[in-house]
């Protein structure tokens, strides 16, 4: 633990390497972040008309065996797995499937099955464990409460931004971390509440139960009577008995990698993906039906996906979260047959190139366009350009020039309060209804999305992946903002039930569970001034929405990272407020130096030749649908924003192409 210049304590990562890096973070915006009066701010507050929409009222695992499809990264309740490093690294040209030995001397950073990292210590109620109480000893409002008082539900179209831009977000957040114990496909099997809705008494509910209970009067779920929604805790450190748990607070488990290395299309083991691997050609296992290939069939329908008869559509992907809404596993099928496109192409100009170099060099193709889509395409509508060039999370170079910022002191864990409150302000972008377009971009029809979710067979139906996938890239994403949709704040998982939960409450609730430093404390981390008072937050929340907090929560101090950082307004040039936007950055200032095999990285065994790198960084959002839709003609060139008169729709052929002949045989060590 170090003393940070404000004074703060600023944990470590478990193995001690940086921690937030004052001294590198640069502001983005004149005045950033070390002064919050002179942010160029944009409220994220709808500005006219904005009424509260809701009065404010006064173990998938007991089934799973650790064999199953999964291998052993689904634990039983209760039980959860820690990483085991392999002794030695042995030194290759390509990543492991569980992210060990990406850093040679610390094999196990970045692994699957390792803990989140933290910025700031927890704030256990009991120091060790105990979900977040109140600094005044009174009870914290209802998660729920907090999610109809403070948040809206109004609809909001984004004026520049596509539904693909959200639906990219969600592929790199199940790229980099899933936490232990949780499925978002199956309904859980440790019950907090009954199907009716009622509480499990304390003495029988499991110990990992942490139920959101809903308050009188609920708008929404007192027409049905239900009381309370079902919330299962995150396993930890604790739990899993990992062998270098030494005492001390909890530290939650994430089960993928931490690198955006496409565990989710690839897996997070060699058993897993073994499983999903073609062994011919460097392929990995399609079906094909009605001339296009598609995911392969999950081994367990009734049990992965929201299914009643075995026969029904479900998938197997890299992550078990494939199926858990139609935007979703259509980017899952686009990367798969992404992987498929460039392995073929691959074995035509090198035939004599074998199943597992095929496989590799097609893998590292494909991460690479995919790391370069993320940081360069998509990342900068996020988080500034400006702020990302400034951070040294991007850079200005010529087109065949490597970046070597490959730094080994640097832990690429992913942050807890990354994935548990800031990456999760992008809920927002979430839209309810979705568009089927055709190729001339008229609108054919629409889902409603708790209609679909874990049912991902709509995607088979007619010409239904091919609308989908044009009105995921016409139609505009919800405003981020502090409106999250109907369809996911009272219907998320319905399950044909008239109601379902709501993702705003349970994120509110996670940061509990998680034990997370609060808002204010995030504030000073981050270089701007602790709040002395509510009064103090007026200088990034709105009066009126300080004010209901005020009615909420028992001190100033209990306000969460995931309700406060959400209520700021943006930084100009970015989607979030000056606290996230800091979160953000430091995240993706890890994801990209701690990762020895970022794309850009020239070393001479891991990284591309500067021609292919030149390639790499022709790839597209575009491009990528353009190449894997079954028949899609035409796409704008910047598909995460709408189309305009100066980004229009163009026949796919216009938008370039990464040429792979500059694959042909150019390496000596292929094959290692
Ligand atoms: C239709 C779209 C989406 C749905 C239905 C959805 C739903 C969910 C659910 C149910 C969880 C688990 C909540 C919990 O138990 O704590 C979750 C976690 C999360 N979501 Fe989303 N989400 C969507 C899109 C997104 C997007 C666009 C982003 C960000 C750009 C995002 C970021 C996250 C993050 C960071 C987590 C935590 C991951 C972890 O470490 O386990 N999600 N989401």
């Amino acid at each position: 633990i170090k003393v940070s210049t404000t004074g703060y304590h600023i944990l470590h990562n478990e193995h001690g390497v940086d921690a937030f890096p004052q001294h590198r973070y640069v502001p983005s915006a004149p005045g950033f972040p070390a002064s919050a009066f002179a942010l160029p701010l944009v409220s994220n507050a709808v500005p006219t008309g904005f009424a509260p929409t809701s009065p404010a009222p006064a173990n998938p695992f007991v089934t799973l065996s650790t064999h199953g499809p999964y291998g052993p990264q689904f634990p039983q309740p209760g039980r959860a797995q820690c990483a085991v490093p392999p002794p030695v690294c042995e030194k290759s040209t390509y990543r492991t499937l569980d992210g060990s030995c990406n850093h040679l001397e610390r094999p196990q950073l970045g692994m699957a099955n390792t803990r989140y990292g933290r910025l700031l210590s927890p704030r256990y109620a009991d120091g060790v464990s105990a979900p977040t109480a109140s600094v005044t000893g009174q009870d914290l409002p209802s998660a729920r409460l907090v999610s109809l008082v403070i948040f809206g539900e109004m609809d909001v179209p984004d004026p520049e931004y596509t539904l693909i831009n959200m639906q990219w977000g969600q592929i790199m957040t199940h790229d980099m971390s899933m936490q232990a114990g949780g499925t978002q496909s199956k309904k859980h099997p440790t019950r907090c509440c009954t199907d009716d809705g009622r509480l499990v008494g304390l003495d029988t509910a499991h110990k990992t139960c942490f139920a959101i209970i809903v308050p009188d009067h609920d708008p929404v779920y007192s027409q049905v009577g239900t009381e309370c929604l079902n919330f299962v805790r995150t396993l930890t450190d604790l739990d899993a008995r990992c062998p270098d748990y030494r005492g001390g607070p909890a530290e939650q488990l994430t089960t993928v990698t931490s690198y955006m290395d496409l565990s989710l299309v690839y897996g997070n083991s060699i058993q897993q993906n073994s499983q999903i691997r073609a062994f011919q050609g460097g392929r990995m296992i399609v079906e094909r039906r009605n001339g296009a290939d598609w995911l392969p069939a999950s081994r367990n329908v009734t049990g992965d996906c929201d299914a009643i008869e075995p026969t029904e559509v479900c998938y197997t992907a890299g992550d078990i979260r494939v199926n858990q809404n139609p935007g979703l596993t259509i980017l899952h099928t686009i990367l798969l047959r992404e992987h498929n496109r460039i392995a073929g192409e691959l074995a035509k100009l090198n035939p004599h190139f074998d199943d597992r170099t095929l496989f590799q060099e097609a893998r590292k193709i494909n991460i690479a366009q995919y790391q370069y889509i993320s940081y360069y395409e998509w990342l900068p509508i996020f988080l500034g350009a400006e702020n990302m060039l400034k951070n040294r999370l991007i850079y200005k170079v010529p087109e065949k020039a490597p970046v070597n910022d490959f730094d080994p002191s640097i832990d690429p864990s992913v942050i807890n309060s990354h994935a548990t409150a800031a990456f999760r302000y992008f809920h927002s972008q979430i839209e309810g209804r979705l568009d089927l377009l055709s190729e001339l971009r008229s609108v054919l029809g629409s889902l409603r999305l708790s209609d679909w979710f874990n049912r991902p067979g709509i995607i088979e139906v007619g010409d239904n992946f091919d609308s989908l996938t044009r009105g995921h890239s016409t139609q505009p994403e919800e405003l981020t903002d502090i409106n999250f949709d109907r369809e996911i704040k009272h219907f998320l998982f319905r399950r044909n039930m008239p109601f379902g939960s709501d993702l705003r409450a349970i994120d509110i609730q996670r940061n509990r569970d998680h034990g997370l430093a609060s808002y204010n404390d995030f504030r000073q981390f981050c270089g701007l001034r602790r709040a002395q008072s509510w009064e103090d937050y007026t200088d990034l929340i709105d009066r009126a929405i300080v004010e209901k907090l005020k009615t909420l929560y028992p001190s100033h101090e209990d306000v969460e990272i995931t309700v406060g950082g959400s209520l700021e307004s943006h930084v100009a040039g970015a989607l979030a407020g000056p606290t996230f936007l800091c979160i953000l950055t430091e995240q993706f200032y890890r994801t990209r130096v701690g990762d020895r095999f970022f794309f850009e990285n020239g070393e001479k065994y891991v990284g591309f030749t500067p021609d292919q790198l030149a390639e790499i960084r022709k790839a597209s959002m575009a491009r990528l649908v353009c190449d894997n839709g079954n028949n899609i003609q035409s796409m704008q060139q910047k598909a995460f924003l709408l189309v305009s008169p100066s980004n229009p729709v163009v026949p796919c052929s216009n938008i370039p192409q990464v040429d792979l002949t500059k694959w042909i045989d150019k390496k000596p060590h292929y094959g290692k």
